[in-house]
């Protein structure tokens, strides 16, 4: 590749990862498939940075690999879309020694930037694997399939690498997706995220993955449906495997983005399906998406319990033996609730959940039926009627609703929000503005009393199983009532603010 492209060039690549006792099987299946051995080298690559790390920092990673007897100086901008696969600019140059050769970045958009640090730059980390690399017909695509094993070593720490790596050399992107699904039936994969660079920034600073926030794509009226709602299901399956990291982890907020994600996804699925009259696919995605939606919301529940409500119930009581054991039985159902989530995460299923989905909206098998090829601007109001329709039926009688009306409510009002936020774009902002601070609000409402509720449960089955927290268990019923009395309070003149908004979309 050359450093004068006016496109530059892009590397687009999905990650995967196996178990070792996988790697024999998976080298006779690839040699089958591509009908050759397989490329063996031995890829030492050393990255180079200035010592506060501001190329790292400003989302470009400059190294030099070498291979036999070449080098060979790389260039990558950090991909910053929220897709399945890592997309990212890179150019590459065959340089003649292991420091880096700045004068060749001359015709990318980073050559003044990086050549200002000259004399900062030295090796921070360095990646070191074997690979072997196949050549794979797929679908109408030649897919490099890479199996990379070895590791990445910053100063004295190290970090094992075990991955597959398909990359696209000609053809549709979308073939990815397929070709790893087709490998996931010979052996369990998970999608991988983190690039080796991302790795190196790991250990050497000691940062721990961090949680990402999914993003609202840019929707454009003029888009159909059927493209809008691609464009929002690949953002959420981006967004839920870009949290799965740090939510293995046991990152609280990287486990609350992962939940987020599903509840979109959840929606996206709920809408295309009242434009279509076959809802067999959908449903066999929703019934997974709740499954391991399920296992996140239980974390998720003892992280809000453990971090939030125990701490300002109990905040002006001092030190206390009973409190501690409350906390502690709080913390060790919390441990279980984790263990359980990074258990499911281990396993292939969401990586093929995630896979099917990403080719069923690739691959048009997405259902383009029942208006979905209107432009966005013309559906909009119609889907956003059905979901302000739906909150508000169900937000009647709001002062006598049970809690699981009340939560009822609150799911119905959350897909309103994520329909208004998504159609955002499509209206002056400022009266979409209005309507998603007043719907915010009374979400905020819910929330609160949401958290009462299973706060409550949590806190009876802990006292339960320990009888001897009855005493404490009971100032935290007395101080959780009272909260929850406010927050229904709050939540009935919020509603009426909230039912009095006008629709913007009309
Ligand atoms: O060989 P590449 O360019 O795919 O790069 P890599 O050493 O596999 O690193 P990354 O994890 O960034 O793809």
């Amino acid at each position: 590749m050359s450093g004068e492209d006016t496109i530059p060039p892009r590397e687009i690549e999905l990650k995967l990862l196996f178990a070792h006792q996988a790697r024999a099987l998976l080298d006779r299946h690839l040699a089958a498939t591509s009908g050759d051995g397989g490329h063996r080298t031995h890829l030492v690559t050393t990255y180079y940075d200035s010592p506060d790390l501001s190329l790292w920092h400003s989302g470009l990673s400059l190294r030099i690999r070498r291979a036999g007897r070449q080098r060979i100086q790389t260039l990558k901008a950090v991909d910053e879309g929220n897709q399945l696969a890592l997309d990212r600019r890179e150019w590459e140059w065959v340089v003649k020694s292991d420091q880096p050769d700045l004068s060749v970045l001359a015709g990318t958009p980073f050559g003044p930037q990086v050549t200002a640090m000259q004399e900062k730059l030295a090796p921070v980390w360095v990646s070191d694997v074997h690979r072997t690399t196949y050549m794979v017909h797929h679908d109408g695509a030649m897919v490099a399939v890479a199996i990379d094993e070895g590791c990445v070593r910053a100063g004295d720490a190290c970090a094992m690498v075990r991955e597959l790596e398909l990359e696209i050399r000609d053809g549709p992107a979308r073939s990815l997706y397929g070709l790893a699904l087709a490998l996931q039936a010979v052996v369990p994969l998970r999608l991988g995220v983190l690039a080796k660079a991302e790795r190196g920034y790991h250990l050497l600073t000691g940062a721990p993955a961090a949680a990402v926030r999914g993003g609202t794509p840019v929707l454009d009226g003029n888009m159909t449906l059927a493209d809008g709602f691609s464009t929002l299901i690949r953002s959420g399956l981006g967004t839920l495997i870009r949290n799965q990291p740090a939510a293995g982890a046991g990152d609280p907020e990287g486990i609350h983005q992962m939940r987020v994600a599903i509840r979109q996804l959840r929606t996206m699925l709920q809408m295309i399906a009242s434009g279509e009259s076959d809802h067999s696919v959908i449903n066999l995605f929703q019934s997974e998406l709740r499954r391991i939606g399920r296992g996140l919301g239980e974390a998720r529940d003892w992280d809000v319990l453990c971090l939030e409500t125990l701490p300002a119930a109990f905040s002006t009581h001092g030190d206390n033996d009973l409190i501690r054991m409350l906390v502690d039985a709080a913390q060790a159902q919390r441990r279980v609730a984790h263990q359980q989530l990074f258990q499911e995460l281990e396993t292939p299923a969401l990586t093929t959940l995630v896979l099917s989905l990403a080719i069923w909206i690739e691959e048009a098998a997405f259902p383009q039926g029942a208006g979905q090829a209107v432009s966005l601007s013309h559906a909009a109001p119609e889907l956003l009627d059905r979901l302000a329709r739906k909150a508000g039926r169900k937000g009647r009688h709001i002062g006598e609703l049970s809690p699981d009306e009340r939560h009822d409510l609150r799911k119905a009002l959350k897909k309103l929000r994520y329909g208004v936020t998504y159609f955002s774009a499509l209206y002056p902002s400022r009266v979409v503005e209005t309507y998603v601070r007043r719907c915010r609000a009374l979400l905020r409402h819910l929330g609160e009393n949401n958290d009462a509720t299973v706060a409550a449960t949590l806190i009876h089955t802990l006292g339960a199983a320990h009888l001897k927290l009855a005493p404490v268990a009971g100032i935290f019923a007395r101080w959780n009532d009272k909260r929850q009395r406010h927050a229904l309070h709050a939540l009935v003149s919020a509603w009426k603010v909230f039912r009095d908004t006008r629709p913007f979309w009309r």
